[in-house]
């Protein structure tokens, strides 16, 4: 990673630019400086690059990073948004799209959630909080548009920079904490508090300093549903997870604040107080071990860091008066502090009060305390047993294997359809409805970042084609059998980094000609009978002559001149005189009448 100095952080006294890879699926690689230009810049690099479209008002530009839950993407509005979009935006703004995992999107209790939570993720706002700006259903895909930030995230600027001073730690993470005490008090824990989602704005050239922005609020909540994780699992990140959440107990905000201090020890550190080693040997670390004290750490950094790590939810402080108390300590160890401000540092504990209402998370903690071992570690995302339980959001089993109860469903609210649809299948319709006309134009899928034929799928010998089964339209529109099956991303973007040559575009897949259709078939027994056309017609002309014979019969003199005896050369020549005789008359009587 290239570095460049010119200034040195606020925080960590670290070099304040760093270069960011631009990864594109398009016909741009390269390296750009983060910061508002760059992204001037590498708008125009990317012009002609490929793009997909998100419901009918974004489009994905390139991958930017690939977590547990989904990938993000550099994304662009196409049109201002409606009304259920928390920022409407103008056509052309750049967003970050979170895509979800497939396995996420294909699970109702997720979508539902995700539409439940729509105007609680919409109105989570706040300085240090990543704005969620729309919810997006497609079709079988769900997203999240937030606002793009142009900095690196935590984990990557620790790495890349080492550890912060304890000054700058306990700054960064008194905004952090602000963050966490406005969620909480709006009822939304995070609970997968970690560097990697925590993403920083400022630090560039104008001096501004780093402004730490959390995300992913919400999205540990919508992946932790029983039809992703069993009843006996939870999802977070092995060094980050708290004790109580190892154990299967009630989970509140206080899981915010373990995380926030591990984030504050790796902060000062460079890395997790429990790492190393297994997730299972990692999680009960959590639970029974007490994190050794780092050394040459202010004693009112400790105090404040000690206090987060408690494993008794209870004794932990808020989130309130964590940013509070942060604060007052970094006023206090720094160089030119004074008396007052020391002695204040020195008597943090004081500040470290727990949140009266915690904020409580729904559907977890019925594993009775204290149990058993966990049994197995299932591979979730990044989380299997082999995983590296540092950095990785993951999907892990409970202590003790014990199955907790179903989290909580959506229960029908009053007001529910008359159909006895659930009121969120409503808005789920609703919302897919809205997206649909995207779906009626596809990507060309050649050109589609997300989807794409695997290299090795293409040297098969071609399988049989199977005669798809004729469905109903909106179930066209979900199906695309001509769409080649999905591939990684990142994967792609490893791929030409590794051979360094343009990789031929895969070929637009040729239509496939479509079958003859056949003639429906009206018989049950299509029997063939031998002159059967000609019949029907000689039955019709004989149908047609009888109706004529009858109508004859009944309507004319006809019946009159058979009983006569009368042959029709007599009648019609008795006709033909008549009509003389009228005509002989009619000329006497003109002759008669005077002129004049
Ligand atoms: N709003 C955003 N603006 C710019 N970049 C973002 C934004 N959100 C995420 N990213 C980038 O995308 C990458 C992937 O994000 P994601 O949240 O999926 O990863 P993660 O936190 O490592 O994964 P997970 O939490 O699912 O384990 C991040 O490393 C970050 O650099």
């Amino acid at each position: 990673m290239g570095r460049r100095r010119s200034r040195r952080s606020y925080y960590s006294g670290q070099p304040l630019f760093h270069h960011v890879p631009i990864r594109s699926t398009g016909t741009f690689t390269g390296r750009l400086r983060a910061g508002p230009l760059a992204v001037l810049s590498h708008h125009a690099t990317i012009q002609g690059a490929h793009v997909r479209p998100v419901g009918s008002k974004y489009l994905l530009e390139e991958p930017l990073g690939r977590g547990a839950t989904g990938t993000v993407w550099r994304g662009r509005q196409r049109e201002t948004a409606g009304a259920e979009a928390a920022v409407p935006g103008e056509p052309g703004e750049w967003v970050a799209i979170k895509v979800l995992r497939e396995e996420l999107a294909h699970d109702p209790d997720v979508v539902m959630r995700f539409l439940r939570e729509r105007s609680v993720l919409l109105r989570l706002a706040d300085d240090n909080i990543v704005r969620t700006r729309d919810l997006v259903v497609e079709g079988e895909l769900l997203a999240l548009v937030m606002d793009l930030i142009d900095g690196p995230d935590l984990h990557r600027y620790l790495h890349e920079n080492g550890p912060f001073s304890p000054v700058g730690a306990a700054l960064l993470t008194a905004q952090i904490a602000d963050a966490l005490a406005a969620a909480h008090a709006k009822g939304v824990v995070h609970r997968d508090l970690k560097p990697a989602n925590v993403l920083l704005a400022g630090g560039g050239e104008n001096g501004e300093p780093l402004r730490p922005m959390l995300t992913d609020f919400g999205i540990a909540r919508l992946a932790d549903s029983p039809g992703v994780t069993r009843a006996h699992e939870f999802v977070g990140t092995p060094s980050y997870v708290a004790p109580e959440s190892a154990e299967g107990r009630p989970q509140t905000s206080a899981v915010d604040i373990y995380g926030a201090g591990i984030l504050l020890y790796e902060l000062v550190t460079g890395r997790p107080p429990f790492s190393g080693g297994s997730v299972l040997e990692v999680l009960q670390r959590h639970r029974g071990e007490q994190p050794a004290r780092p050394e040459g750490l202010p004693d009112p950094l400790w105090t404040v860091i000690d206090r987060c790590l408690r494993k008794d939810p209870g004794e932990r402080p808020g989130a309130v008066s964590l940013g509070r108390a942060l604060r007052t300590v970094a006023a206090g160890i720094g160089e030119h502090a004074g008396e007052r401000e020391r002695n204040a540092a020195l008597g943090v504990a004081a500040l470290l009060l727990p949140d009266p209402s915690p904020a409580r998370v729904p559907g977890t903690g019925i594993s009775p305390p204290g149990s058993a071992e966990p049994t197995q570690a299932l591979p979730g995302g990044s989380g299997g047993p082999g995983a590296s339980p540092d950095a990785a959001t993951s999907v892990l089993p409970r202590a003790g294997g014990q199955p907790g109860p179903e989290p909580t469903r959506a229960m029908p609210a009053p007001g529910a359809g008359g159909d006895g649809s659930h009121p969120w299948e409503n808005q789920l319709r609703a919302a897919r409805d809205r997206n649909e006309q995207t779906q009626i134009q596809p990507m060309d899928p050649a050109h589609d970042p997300l989807y794409r034929a695997p290299q090795r799928q293409r040297r098969r010998p071609p399988e049989p084609q199977q005669q798809p089964p004729q469905h109903h339209q909106s179930q066209q529109y979900r199906q695309q059998p001509q769409r080649p099956p999905r591939r990684d991303p990142q994967q792609d973007y490893y791929d030409q980094q590794q051979y360094h040559r343009p990789e031929p575009r895969p070929r637009r897949p040729e239509p496939r000609p479509e079958p003859p259709r056949r003639a429906a078939q009206r018989s049950s027994a299509p029997m063939r009978i031998p002159g059967l056309g000609c019949l029907k017609g000689c039955l019709f002309v004989v149908l047609i002559m009888v109706v004529v014979l009858v109508l004859l019969w009944n309507f004319t003199p006809l019946q009159d001149w058979i009983a006569e005896g009368r042959s029709f050369w007599e009648t019609v020549t008795d006709w033909f005189e008549t009509v003389r005789e009228w005509a002989g008359l009619a000329e006497d009587v003109q002759g008669q009448i005077p002129s004049g």
